[in-house]
């Protein structure tokens, strides 16, 4: 149940095709048992008023090198702050991320963790659920008609899924797939332009056609009113770069989030 990924274009099937060739060549390692299930990244994300979901994200192909950051100390940051849920980049090398920063997150803080990553073979749910994640992005683009074979393996492996789309067609298809938390990524990951236009107008399409899930929409924000824009549409908005590349990350949070 791999994808076909000969399909996906620019830079999101680079990275996805050299995932698979990670995944495919990697040992599997023990990981030792966790204490105590994981937070729901659901409820987290269904408190009332915009949840953040802030980023553990050190590099990326859009803007090259972010921070040499500590990941641990970024997480408590962001959790003193009043991010409901951290989102950590486990992609070793377009985005320097690593299971470890995983880990050291999932100890550092009581808030879900997300793991962030490039989901190309079912080992990967397995794996995430036993670093202590509470859910796994799933890419529309990535999967496409598998979408829904992966959210299911998801659930039986006990996770959520954030399902990702950008545009209306890919919404149609992650709605047929039953997804439940929606993320709109106003990054078109084959070219990397930013349009923060896309998560709104998708977001109504996918409230046109009768979607009462969860809603999140996803990278670009840099403001408090960009932020303000969001409240009373979306459930949840995801934050990276704009967040972790501050010296004082925490600090940035309560600026976006209008508390200091
Ligand atoms: O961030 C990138 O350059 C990127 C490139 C290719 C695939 C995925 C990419 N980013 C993943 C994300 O969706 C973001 O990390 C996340 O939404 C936060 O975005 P931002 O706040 O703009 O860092």
């Amino acid at each position: 149940m791999v994808p076909d990924l000969s399909r996906v274009p620019g830079v999101l099937g680079r990275i996805a095709r050299r995932r698979l060739q990670l995944v495919e060549a990697a040992v599997p390692q023990p990981s030792p048992p966790l204490a105590g299930r994981p937070p729901s990244f659901a409820e987290a994300l269904a408190a009332p008023g915009l949840s953040v979901i802030a980023e553990v994200k050190r590099k990326s192909p859009s803007e090259g090198a972010i921070a040499d950051l500590d990941a641990a100390e970024v997480a408590r940051a962001y959790a003193r702050a009043g991010a409901r849920a951290v989102s950590v980049l486990t992609e070793p090398e377009f985005f320097a991320g690593s299971d470890a920063d995983l880990q050291a997150v999932r100890a550092a803080v009581a808030l879900p963790v997300l793991r962030k990553d490039f989901v190309v073979h079912p080992l990967q749910l397995a794996e995430a659920h036993a670093l202590g994640a509470s859910a796994v992005l799933l890419i529309v683009a990535v999967l496409g008609p598998l979408t829904g074979a992966y959210l299911d393996a998801a659930r039986r492996a006990g996770l959520d899924a954030l399902v990702e789309v950008h545009d209306e067609r890919e919404a149609e298809l992650a709605l047929e797939a039953g997804a439940e938390i929606l993320g709109v990524n106003n990054r078109d990951l084959t070219t990397l332009r930013v349009d923060l236009t896309t998560a709104p107008r998708v977001a109504r399409h996918l409230r046109t056609l009768g979607f009462a899930g969860l809603l999140v929409a996803e990278s670009g924000y840099r403001s408090r009113e960009e932020l303000a824009s969001l409240e009373g549409r979306f459930d949840a908005v995801l934050i990276g770069s704009s967040l972790a590349r501050d010296p004082d990350p925490g600090a940035a949070l309560r600026r976006l989030l209008g508390s200091t």
